[in-house]
């Protein structure tokens, strides 16, 4: 098996759909076979720092990135990716009145998160917040956090620190929150992933969200992926 380390996505990952947060007990599985394998493995999601470390000891995950990569816990110590002050913006967000603030936000620090009230609701957020600021969504919920931050450069924070080349991690995952660690490490999309998780991938599987995932671990574990060639250049 040439991958040393494998980056999941939580929520539409290891859950049953995308639609869903009841996690899939085949996603369970294969995770537990990655990690008895001896896949380093890490949680990367847009979840709040303490609610992933929680989910993370349920999953017999050590290792979280949380806040779409503001906030790393590595090895017993939480680092912090990210800095501003988020207050006058989520007040600016909060009065365009196109959504309302996840319960999450008040222990989240630097990417907050928000529930849609309005179909164009990522649009008038970018427009409201401006350039210094990135909003996406994971389909479960529209984030707003600091430019420059995402999965990706959490993943590349990561190779340096682990000094692991990272062609070597592989990562899965399954919305746009995704795309710039399925970019700059050996990226897998799942079945059911949104277009723009599946064209930053290096690799499609066949099955939604925890079966799919089931089936990238299946890959990893048969040696496949994880060379130089499997990342996207000019971002690894
Ligand atoms: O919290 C969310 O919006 C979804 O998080 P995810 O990154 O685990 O999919
Ligand atoms: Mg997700």
């Amino acid at each position: 098996m040439r991958c040393r380390i494998l980056v999941v996505d939580l929520d539409g990952t290891l859950t049953l759909s995308r639609h869903t947060y009841e996690l899939s007990t085949e996603a369970l599985l294969a995770l537990r076979k990655a990690r008895d394998a001896g896949l380093r493995v890490v949680l990367a999601t847009a979840n709040g720092l303490d609610f992933a470390l929680t989910i993370a000891r349920y999953l017999g995950i050590r290792d979280v990135v949380a806040e779409n990569g503001c906030l790393v816990y590595l090895d017993g110590t939480t680092y912090e990716l990210c800095s501003a002050d988020m207050s006058a913006v989520d007040q600016i967000v909060l009065s365009t009145g196109a959504v309302s603030p996840s319960p999450q936000n008040k222990c989240r620090k630097y990417d907050l998160a928000y529930i849609p009230l309005a179909e164009d609701a990522v649009e008038r957020i970018r427009e409201a917040v401006g350039p210094s600021f990135v909003v996406d969504s994971s389909g479960y919920a529209i984030h707003v956090r600091p430019a420059g931050v995402d999965k990706g450069t959490a993943v590349l924070w990561l190779c340096e620190k682990l000094g692991v080349p990272c062609f070597q991690i592989a990562s899965v995952g399954d919305s746009d929150v995704d795309v710039g660690m399925l970019k700059v490490s050996w990226g897998i999309a799942v079945g059911n992933a949104t277009p723009a998780a599946k064209s930053a991938a290096k690799m499609v599987v066949e099955g939604p969200s925890g079966i799919g995932f089931k089936e990238a671990v299946d890959i990893i574990l048969s040696g496949g992926g994880c060379t130089p060639d499997d990342v996207d250049s000019e971002r690894a």
